[in-house]
């Protein structure tokens, strides 16, 4: 019987050459799922290596050469709560801004929007909490007082012609309060999904946060439901192992460890998405 793990490159390899994950990666299809990667920013944050900025640029550099659209850059939050965040003005003035590609960032306060304002950020996230022991620790005050910071950032944005992006953190469950039964939840519909390069991440606040969703198997994944995504999955893997290597720790993607583990070089990479495997 076929072990998980060689199936699993199994199921690469046959997707890979089935369908020339390159050419795909060219088509002109518009995407029919939005891929927002929040690695740079919710997957750095809870690292305690601080990881410099041209590394996160760099970083931020690959993803968006992968073919990735949205990145969500830098935190502009107090820096005495998220230190890794710290540079956040550094990144955003060194990356190198590709056109069509948006570099949304985490604003939790007029302060912060401030400093936003100044790094020429197009579209900011802010992100109330839905339950009151998350949103005690995770922004210093209660629901309705989030409720009331993140209304003054909007009402400033959307006044300066920003996007604005909203986070709802614990609509199910908080590891503070427990289960959360939120009355209305937006069932269907999805048409953006979060996830971070290499699993990286979690909030520093939420405790025992087991990180995030890998970009690399979300592409993978959407992949083999024939759902386009614009990614060039060879490229996104590459990035995944460019920041795992750097942290020195191992990757959380199951794609990325089954590839990585098969192929050591981005070269026979390359060689095998373009079926030149020989
Ligand atoms: C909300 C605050 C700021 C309140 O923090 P506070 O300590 O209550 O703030 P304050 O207004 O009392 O100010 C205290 C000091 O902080 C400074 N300060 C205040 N604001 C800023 C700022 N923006 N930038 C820089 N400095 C700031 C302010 O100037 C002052 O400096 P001092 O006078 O002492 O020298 C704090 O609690 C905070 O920064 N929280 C954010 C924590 C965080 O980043 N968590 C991770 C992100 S959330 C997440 O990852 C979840 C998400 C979004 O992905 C969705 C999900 O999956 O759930």
């Amino acid at each position: 019987m076929l072990r998980y793990p060689a199936f699993l490159i199994y199921c690469v390899l046959n997707i890979l050459r089935s369908n020339n994950f390159l050419q795909r990666s060219l088509s002109t299809v518009a995407p029919e799922i939005r891929i927002y990667e929040v690695g740079p920013r919710d997957g750095l944050q809870n690292e305690s290596k601080f990881v410099p900025t041209d590394i996160k640029v760099e970083l931020i550099s690959k993803i968006v050469a992968a073919g990735i659209k949205n990145v969500e850059s830098a935190s502009f939050v107090s820096p005495k709560w998220v230190k890794q965040m710290s540079d956040s003005v550094d990144v955003m003035k060194n990356i190198q801004r590709v056109p069509g590609v948006n570099y949304p960032v985490l604003v939790p306060n007029l302060k912060g929007y401030e400093t936003a304002k100044q790094c020429n950020v197009e579209e900011m996230a802010i992100f109330p909490a839905g339950s009151e022991g998350f949103s005690q620790k995770n922004l210093n005050g209660s629901v309705e007082e989030g409720l009331r910071r993140f209304k003054q950032v909007a009402d400033e944005a959307v006044r300066d012609g920003l996007r604005v992006r909203g986070y709802i953190s614990c609509v199910v469950g908080c590891p503070y309060d427990g289960p959360i039964h939120p009355k209305n939840m937006a069932k269907f519909g999805i048409k953006t999904v979060d996830s971070s390069i290499s699993g990286l991440g979690g909030c520093p606040y939420a405790r025992g946060a087991s990180g995030n969703l890998a970009t690399e198997d979300l592409v993978y994944f959407l992949y083999g439901l024939g759902v386009n995504t614009d990614v060039d999955l060879v490229k996104i893997i590459e990035a995944g192992r460019y920041i795992s290597n750097f942290l020195g720790k191992p990757t959380e993607s199951k794609v990325n460890r089954v590839i990585s583990d098969r192929f050591t070089n981005y070269r026979d990479m390359v060689k095998l998405a373009s079926c030149n495997c020989s």
